[in-house]
């Protein structure tokens, strides 16, 4: 029997790196060629402590590649109408190519209400149900597709991996990632299987996939004896848990249990330093389409 090979790891960390690296040079490129530069806008209703840390590391990107960042900061109180207001601003405002709602919103806001209101060209999330219907159609294409999966496949492809033809297994449903991942692979010619919370016999179904992207937020949920041998694994998890060891008194951890995998598979990301490094380039990348689109400049 061959000797298994050890996994590679998916550095997205770095792969994000050098995405910003290309992206700051575009921009110096069109600033040069027409003067103009790509602008992002947040808005963040209300106070939790990890919203706030995730607008400030965006806005620390879009200054380290040379976008400009406006942020609307709106207490937690505030009525839907403020919200609709602020993004109505937006929509309006062409030094702004890309507009950002922070998710999760307060309880008594309407979701679906306040996502449709971003103009569908400013809409670098990709959460706009015509995006999202675009990118669920053959031969149709969004503007712009959501970060998230949109890192996952990035990091596939930056790392040479074949998905055209593969199993592939994506766990999780959510709008903003699981079912947007399993489109994307699926236009990538994949084969793709969703499992959720009521799947039968998810741990068989998972053993079969040539590749894994696991979007559930349940800590160490995947165990290697899930995993085929030679797969490739896409953790999107980021679950606190418990560690007197660490300054914060947790650590992150991804839905897959990273030790037991890395014994496994080809290939797995880490958590931290995979996806999530890549959701935020791939955001920059997506304000400056969208600037590019606006003034043709190719
Ligand atoms: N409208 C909207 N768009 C989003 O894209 C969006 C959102 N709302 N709400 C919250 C989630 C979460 N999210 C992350 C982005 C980067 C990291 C990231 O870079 N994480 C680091 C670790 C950070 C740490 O150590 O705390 C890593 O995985 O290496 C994580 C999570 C974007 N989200």
């Amino acid at each position: 029997m061959a000797i298994e090979s050890p996994a590679k790891v998916i550095d997205g960390k770095s792969v994000a790196k050098q995405i910003r690296e290309e992206i700051a040079v575009e921009i110096s490129r069109m600033k040069d060629a027409i003067g103009v530069v790509p602008g992002l806008a947040v808005i963040l209703v209300g106070d939790r402590k990890d919203s706030a840390t995730y607008v400030r590391n965006k806005k620390k990107a879009c200054e380290s590649v040379g976008i400009n960042s406006y942020e609307m900061h709106l207490p937690d109180n505030s009525t839907e109408e403020e919200v609709l207001h602020s993004i109505t601003r937006f929509n309006e405002d062409p030094s702004v190519h890309g507009i950002l709602v922070q998710l999760p919103l307060p309880s008594h806001m309407n979701e679906e209400k306040i996502l449709n209101a971003v103009g569908i060209e400013k809409d670098v999330d990709g959460f706009h149900p015509l995006n999202i219907g675009r990118l669920a159609m053959r031969g149709r294409d969004p503007l712009f597709v959501p970060c998230t999966p949109k890192g996952c496949i990035e990091l596939l492809h930056r790392y040479g991996i074949q998905i055209k033809g593969k199993k592939a297994v994506v766990l999780g449903r959510s709008n903003i990632v699981g079912m947007p991942a399993a489109l994307l692979l699926q236009r990538e010619d994949a084969t793709v299987t969703i499992v959720h919370s009521r799947t039968k016999n998810a741990e068989d179904i998972i053993k079969q996939a040539d590749i894994i992207i696991s979007a559930v937020g349940q800590a160490h949920m995947v165990r290697g004896s899930w995993i085929k041998p030679g797969a490739v694994i896409i953790d999107v998890g980021i679950n606190p848990v418990e560690d007197p060891n660490s300054p914060r008194g947790y650590r992150l951890v991804g839905d897959v249990c990273y030790e037991e995998a890395i014994k496994v598979a080809s290939a797995v990301t880490p958590v931290p330093g995979g996806v999530g490094p890549m959701t935020i380039a791939m955001l920059l990348s997506n304000t400056l389409s969208s600037a590019k689109r606006v003034y043709n400049f190719h």
